[in-house]
């Protein structure tokens, strides 16, 4: 890679009457994983120049001016009657703003979601749209009949290919590409190209196989003899190669024993950006991704998608407080009918307060799921290195995954029936989340239980089982006081209690409490909390059974709702 070079236009002819703009970059152009190979990449603009005059694809800001600047040796840009957007991104607004300014006659051509898009970048903007539909053919003229096909896929649902039957190339935007920058226009190099475009395929399209496998079928009628992609060389010399990878990929794809569905939505890219990076941790170890864009899915895509997925993982921006609502609703559906033996994650961007990622982690573990990584939150755009730690995410999802599957397989059918059974009917019983804290040598402790029952009336009374490999040293004694704090359902003070911390580190320094009058601390987040006194300790095989009486009580909340816990089995 020589990181040295300008950024600049490479303008080439590709066939009859169209040109190809090469805007080029010798650095990593974006955040998403897809570029992290750091080989730079070029944006590829097309020129159509017969009758009538279309651009396809002006590229994003970073290249506004240099490639305006070129495209205005190429035509007048007050001739160019059409510009075709095959995806719309607000990061080409910029150059679509400084095209619009000199040649304000511009229609644009795009599909349904692409206009949608548009409009919303351009609120203040009266703006000439042809929608594309169906069979609609564009005739520039001079044999340029321009036929069009939807290829939407959940990271770009408005995605529209383009053919031109006068040169028989085919537009193809998101498929076909490569990220990778160097000066030969086309692929006579396509074999040293195989892995970048393997890593290209596996970034982007491998967690959405089922929609490109959809993209191929529509685009094959068309007879094309040349890729046009948005990045990297132009497709010729390996085109059937290339088309045949793609099937082959995408049929592995299909092939994986493993199944995750990624759900999540993004307003502005960033949580889209850490769900490709966690869908390549995925992939790369050997797990087939579903992804879901919950903007653009039918609810019955969503839970025939789970239902079929060992697990699944939702992500979510904060929005005003909240996750999105389609969001919510693809909770609301995976809450009411996911199996809870399915392996669940979290991830999220967000800007300030986070709520969205809270909500989710909190809903789903209450419901009984088990988290498949420590639950992911970043701060607006992901760096490299949360970009590295979704990755190993998706990898420890994976390996968890396999894990539980291998412990399923391995338990012989008809063996211990009955033993099984009888888990999961024990595993029925479910608890209050509380945190038990009392003071020792000075310091706060605290440890988290669903295994609490009230006892007796009079005195009142409780019994709370701790296992005896957490608590040994931390359970109080007989007459000693501590205090139960029962737990809020959305809140997520458990984490605290829930991490492995080093010696000598204090649980509660991020954690607001106060002291309770038998001096043991109150967590200022409990729904209500009980100040009481050990009276009895006795060992029950793997677990300290204590008998305490409650001296005093309080609810700190009134409308609040009792954290629970549901297990699916009784054997942890
Ligand atoms: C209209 C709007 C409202 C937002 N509200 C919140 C909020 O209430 N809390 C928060 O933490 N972040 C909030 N954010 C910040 C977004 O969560 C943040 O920009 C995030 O990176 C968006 O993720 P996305 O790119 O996946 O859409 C808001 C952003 C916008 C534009």
């Amino acid at each position: 890679m020589t990181a040295t070079r300008p950024r600049d236009v490479q303008v080439a002819e590709v066939g009859e009457n169209t040109m190809v703009l090469r805007s080029r970059t010798w650095d990593r152009l974006k955040f998403e994983v897809e570029y992290a190979r750091q080989k730079g990449t070029t944006a590829n603009t097309y020129l159509i120049q017969a009758d009538r005059i279309a651009v396809l694809d002006p590229p994003g800001e970073s290249f506004t001016e240099i490639f305006l600047k070129e495209l205005s040796l190429q035509v007048y840009l007050q001739k160019i009657d059409y510009v075709i957007l095959s995806h719309v991104n607000l990061n080409r607004a910029a150059t679509l703003t400084a095209l619009l300014e000199r040649a304000p006659q511009i229609t644009f051509v795009c599909s349904k979601p692409g206009a949608i898009a548009l409009k919303a970048a351009f609120p203040d903007r009266e703006l000439n749209i042809n929608v594309v539909r169906g069979d609609e053919v564009l005739d520039l003229g001079q044999g340029h009949e321009l036929q069009f096909a939807f290829v939407p896929t959940p990271r770009h649902p408005g995605a529209l290919c383009t053919f031109d039957s006068a040169t028989r190339i085919l537009y193809t935007d998101k498929l076909f590409g490569v990220h990778l920058c160097d000066d030969p226009v086309f692929d006579e190099n396509w074999k040293d190209l195989g892995d970048d475009r393997r890593y290209y395929f596996d970034c982007l399209h491998a967690s959405q196989a089922k929609q490109v496998e959809t993209a191929l079928d529509r685009i094959s009628p068309f007879n094309a003899r040349i890729y046009a992609p948005g990045h990297g060389p132009v497709v010729r010399f390996s085109f059937s190669r290339l088309g045949l990878d793609y099937r082959d990929w995408c049929e592995a794809q299909k092939n994986q024993e493993t199944l995750v569905t990624m759900l999540y939505a993004s307003a502005y890219g960033n949580t889209a950006a850490m769900a490709g990076a966690i869908a390549h941790g995925l992939t790369e170890a050997g797990v087939a991704v579903e992804s879901i864009n919950c903007e653009f899915a039918d609810p019955k895509d969503i839970t025939s998608a789970v239902e079929k997925s060992d697990g699944f993982i939702f992500g979510s921006p904060t929005l005003a407080g909240h996750a999105p609502t389609q969001i919510q609703t693809a909770l609301g559906l995976v809450l009411s009918t996911a199996a809870k033996n399915k392996l669940a994650g979290v991830f999220g961007s967000y800007g300030w307060s986070g709520e969205a990622v809270d909500m989710l982690e909190s809903r789903l573990q209450d419901a009984g799921f088990t988290l498949g990584f420590d639950t992911l939150r970043v701060k607006f755009k992901p760096t490299d290195e949360v970009l590295n730690e979704c990755e190993t995410a998706g990898e420890t999802f994976a390996q968890t995954l396999r894990k539980t599957r291998k412990t399923r397989t391995s338990v012989q059918p008809g063996l211990n029936v009955q033993g099984d059974r009888t888990e999961q009917a024990v595993g029925r019983i479910v608890g209050s989340l509380c945190v038990l804290t009392l003071n020792q040598d000075n310091t706060p402790v605290g440890l988290l239980t669903s295994w609490v029952s009230q006892a007796t009336f009079s005195p009142p009374g409780l019994t709370i089982a701790i296992p005896f490999d957490q608590a040994e040293e931390l359970l109080p004694q007989n007459g000693a006081p501590f205090v139960l704090n029962v737990l809020k359902e959305g809140r997520n003070v458990r984490r605290n209690f829930q991490k492995a911390i080093a010696p000598g580190e204090n649980r509660f320094v991020n954690l607001a409490t106060h002291p309770a009058t038998n001096g043991c601390p109150v967590l200022d987040d409990a729904l209500a909390y009980m100040e009481c006194k050990v009276q009895n300790r006795m060992k029950c095989h793997d677990h300290w059974l204590l008998y305490a009486t409650i001296d005093n009580g309080k609810v700190l909340e009134p409308t609040g709702v009792t954290a629970v816990q549901h297990r699916k089995s009784a054997t942890y």
